[in-house]
């Protein structure tokens, strides 16, 4: 018998997400600067007479189980390019909030194509399968890479960025997602009622911080928390108007920055270490302001097979 393969892939937070005017493809051109987190998903792909998926940990249930499964959906990808059927059983190991703005859905599909990749003996490469993560999602390729990158285009477009230290995040989990395409539709909503425009035609490209990069590289939080910015917030805010308690409970704890985490409803805050990190995620589960807190460290590898 075959043995399973089990692949581990990372949360993400977008420590800049820049976005530009809306393209005439529906997408929006960003400047994304992403860091993966220590928080993981785990995919399991064992041989099986159908392509089958299950799901468990605390949100399994709102995983959807048929083939709009963003894993079931690499899969299929990865066996239609070799002429193979998706006859695997993918098992979800869920820790990443669901439609939480940190790419879980997008780290089953990493895993998923790594998993079946090894599962079936493909070999495919690595610009292959990066080649077939930005089919799946403009996430997807930077949850296969993990670190810290700068995504250009609709963020499927990779480059590496450096870090030099250890950073140290919370995340506060929000009760009910928010819909990425919603949130970008708020955003688009709000610069045309502000007079700005909102297409692509209207609005400049967006551009990398070099104050940001910077940070990165020299692993200095404090300068990390001067630069980070994210242009959803507002909408994700507007379209939540509560997050605005979530990010004042963890300002007021100390943390060193307070922002959304790509397009909600999570919170990212940075904190200056593993200590103050555990003070901010104990006042924001006291503060009645979200689900639960986590903490965590980055950067963290991308989709990696641990077993
Ligand atoms: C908000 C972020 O998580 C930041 O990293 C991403 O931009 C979203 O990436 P994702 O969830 O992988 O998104 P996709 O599955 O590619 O696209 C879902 C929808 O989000 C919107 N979308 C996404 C990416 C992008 N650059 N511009 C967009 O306008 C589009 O309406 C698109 O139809
Ligand atoms: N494997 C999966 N895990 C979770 N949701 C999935 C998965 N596959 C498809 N989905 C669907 O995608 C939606 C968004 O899920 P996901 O958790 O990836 O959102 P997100 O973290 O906000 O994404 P992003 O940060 O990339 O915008 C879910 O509501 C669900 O219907």
């Amino acid at each position: 018998m075959t043995a399973p393969v089990i692949v581990r892939a990372p949360a993400k937070v977008n420590v800049q997400l820049a976005v530009g005017g809306l393209r005439p493809d529906g997408f929006h051109d960003l400047a994304n600067v992403f860091l993966a987190v220590g928080l993981y998903d785990e995919v399991t792909a064992t041989p099986a007479d159908r392509l089958r998926i299950t799901a468990s940990g605390p949100d399994a249930d709102q995983v959807p189980l048929d083939e709009g499964n963003l894993a079931a959906r690499a899969a299929l990808a990865l066996a239609r390019r070799y002429g193979l059927a998706a006859d695997v059983h993918l098992h979800i190991a869920k820790d990443i909030p669901v439609a939480g703005g940190m790419a879980g859905g997008s780290a089953d599909a990493a895993a998923a194509l790594l998993a079946c990749d090894t599962l079936w003996g493909t070999g495919a490469s690595r610009a292959e399968l990066l080649d077939i993560c930005a089919e799946l999602g403009s996430d997807v390729p930077f949850s296969l890479v993990g670190g810290a990158a700068l995504g250009r285009g609709r963020g499927e477009l990779l480059e590496p960025v450096e870090t030099g230290g250890t950073f140290h995040w919370v995340f506060a989990v929000a009760d009910g997602g928010l819909a990425t395409p919603a949130v970008y539709r708020e955003c688009d909503r709000l610069r045309e009622a502000s007079g700005q425009g909102f297409t692509a035609a209207e609005l400049p490209d967006p551009e990398p911080s070099a104050a940001l990069l910077a940070a990165l590289r020299t692993g200095d939080a404090s300068a990390l928390a001067g630069a980070v910015s994210n242009d959803l917030q507002a909408a994700a805010l507007s379209l939540r108007p509560a997050l605005a308690d979530t990010l004042r409970a963890g300002t007021q704890a100390g943390a060193m920055a307070a922002l959304v985490s790509g397009s909600g409803p999570t919170c990212a805050f940075l904190a200056s270490d593993e200590n103050a990190a555990k003070v901010v995620a104990d006042a924001l589960i006291s503060s009645g302001t979200c689900r639960t807190a986590r903490t965590t460290s980055a950067p963290a590898p991308g989709a990696t097979v641990v077993g």
